[in-house]
C-alpha cells in the first residue's frame, strides 16, 4: 500500500498560502507524525488528504488511483479521518455505530467491521459507556470510543488529529500501544509521543511569502 500525495498547495481566505507545494508518500505501516505551532494547517492538511477540505493545487494517489477513481465516500473509507473532537452528536456511541454499519453496507464497502467495543475495553474503555448518550461522556472516553470506531472499519490509512489529547499518560501509552500496529498520518503536539511513535516525520512551518524569503518557506523533512 502507498499513498502518494504531490504538491499540494492550500490558500487562506486572504488569497495566501496555508500551505504550499507539500509533497510526501507513506507506505504500509508507517507513521507519519505532523507537528508545527498551532494555526499553521495541520488539522486542514489532514482534511485535505481526506478530500473534506479544497485545496488549490496538487494530487494524490492510493496504490497509483486517485479520489476520483475511487469515489470520494470509498477514498474516505480507505483513508479514514478521526477528527480531535467528535462533532456533538445525538443518541448513543452503539447507535452511531449500527448507523455507520449499515452506511458501509449501502456503499457496498462490505469489510468486516472489527467490533469496536472489544477495541475500546482494552483501553478501558467500560462496556456501558456504549448506551450512554455522547453528551454524557467524557472527553477521553469519546476520543478512545471515537477511535474505536474507526479502526473497526479497518482503514489502509488512519489520519490522526491528536488522537490522545484528551487522555492521562498510562492510558495514552494504551491507545499509542494499538495505533502503532497501523499505517498512519498523525498531528501531535507531543514531542515525547512523536519521538515514541513516528516512523517519518514532517514539521509545518508557517507560509512566508516567496518574495520575502523562500528558504524560510515550509517543511523541515526528516
Ligand atoms: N473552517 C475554517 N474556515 C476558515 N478558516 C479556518 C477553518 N478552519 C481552520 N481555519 C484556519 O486555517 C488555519 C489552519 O488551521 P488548522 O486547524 O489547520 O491549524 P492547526 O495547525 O491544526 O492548529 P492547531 O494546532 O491549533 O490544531 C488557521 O488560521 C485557522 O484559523
Amino acid at each position: 500500500m502507498k499513498l502518494k500525495v504531490e504538491g499540494l498547495s492550500k490558500l487562506k481566505p486572504d488569497g495566501t498560502y496555508l500551505f504550499k507545494n507539500i509533497s510526501k508518500t507513506v507506505y504500509d505501516n508507517e507513521i507519519l507524525t505532523i507537528s508545527g505551532p498551532s494555526g499553521v494547517g495541520k488539522t486542514t492538511l489532514l482534511k485535505c488528504i481526506s478530500q473534506l477540505a479544497v485545496y488549490e493545487e496538487g494530487a494524490m494517489f492510493l496504490d497509483d488511483k486517485s479520489p476520483e477513481e475511487y469515489g470520494i465516500p470509498n477514498w474516505r473509507t480507505r483513508i479514514m479521518y478521526v477528527p480531535q473532537r467528535a462533532p456533538i452528536m445525538q443518541g448513543t456511541p452503539l447507535e452511531f455505530y449500527e448507523k455507520l454499519r449499515m452506511f458501509s453496507s449501502q456503499q457496498k464497502n462490505m469489510y468486516k467491521h472489527e467490533d469496536p467495543v472489544e477495541i475500546a475495553e482494552r483501553w478501558n474503555v467500560n462496556r456501558g459507556l456504549w448506551d450512554k448518550n455522547w453528551n454524557q461522556l467524557s472527553g477521553g472516553e469519546i476520543q478512545r470510543i471515537s477511535l474505536a470506531i474507526a479502526l473497526s472499519c479497518k482503514p489502509q490509512i488512519l489520519l490522526l488529529d491528536e488522537p490522545t489529547s484528551a487522555l492521562d499518560p498510562t492510558t495514552c501509552l494504551l491507545v499509542e500501544a494499538t495505533l502503532k500496529k497501523y499505517t498512519c498520518i498523525w498531528v501531535t503536539h507531543n514531542m515525547d509521543q512523536e519521538n515514541r511513535v513516528a516512523t517519518h516525520r514532517l514539521t509545518l512551518s508557517p507560509y512566508i511569502d516567496e518574495d520575502v524569503d523562500e528558504s524560510e518557506n515550509i517543511l523541515i523533512d526528516i
